[in-house]
């Protein structure tokens, strides 16, 4: 039999085989948002979670929207994160109303060492009920938990939030890392239930995963 160099061999009357078809290196993908006061730390919660790093010095408000990918592995399954960074300050809050509709999950950070953005987060929770799907999942992340000497917003008071809103809650760290990775991880999870959801399936419980897995600062419970 001859053959072209290089050409896999075939057996008469078959089609040559052909190389298998690019996988994706995604299965399934969702849309998540960071929202919350300016100065909460949603960037440096993006940039812990994506590159394993705490930007100090400096802040430097963001401006307008920004967005950064990254790929976890869920069950077997790798969920293609697309994070969508928003600029907290006010006068940026037009630009930003207009991704909400596309998000499939939103995070929704206030600081435990601010009272304001802790008071706002009723304000934020409006917008959204105004411009985001119905079934957005809304996690709600008290950031700046490894702060704390400078605590004002004690955990109850986010549990007792979170609970009246029916969302899950956690307190965070940009800067340690403490509950970053879970916070997506969780939303992967439920992206993937949602996408996958057949009859008799049991079903995922975003809240109950993320109390079973949090991790709580040492601190604190007697503010
Ligand atoms: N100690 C501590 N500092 C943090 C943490 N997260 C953010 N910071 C600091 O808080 C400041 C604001 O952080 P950013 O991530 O820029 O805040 P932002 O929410 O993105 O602000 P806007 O872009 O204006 O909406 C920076 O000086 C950070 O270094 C944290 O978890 N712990």
């Amino acid at each position: 039999m001859t053959g072209t160099p290089g050409a896999s061999s075939t057996r008469d009357g078959e089609a040559p085989e052909r190389p298998p078809p690019c996988s994706p290196s995604y299965d399934l993908t969702g849309k998540v948002m960071l929202l919350g006061d300016s100065g909460v730390g949603k960037t440096c919660f993006l940039i812990q979670f994506k590159d394993g790093a705490f930007l100090s010095g400096t802040f430097i408000a963001t401006v307008g929207i920004d967005f950064r990918n990254k790929v976890v592995t869920v069950d077997g399954m790798r969920v293609k994160l697309q994070i969508w960074d928003t600029a907290g300050q006010e006068r940026f809050r037009s630009v930003t109303h207009a991704y909400y509709r596309d998000a499939q999950a939103l995070l929704l950070l206030y600081d435990i060492t601010n009272k304001s953005s802790f008071d706002n987060i009723r304000a934020w929770l409006t917008e959204i009920h105004e411009y985001a799907q119905q079934d957005v999942v809304i996690m709600l992340l008290g950031n700046k938990a490894d702060v704390s000497s400078e605590r004002v917003i004690r955990s109850e008071d986010g549990e007792t939030l979170a609970r009246e809103y029916g969302v899950p809650f956690m307190e965070t760290s940009a800067k340690t890392g403490m509950n970053v990775e879970l916070a997506f991880l969780a939303i992967a999870k439920e992206l993937k239930y949602r996408a996958g959801r057949q009859a008799g399936e049991a079903s995922f419980q975003i809240r109950d995963y993320v109390e079973s897995q949090k991790k709580r600062p040492s601190c604190c419970s007697f503010l």
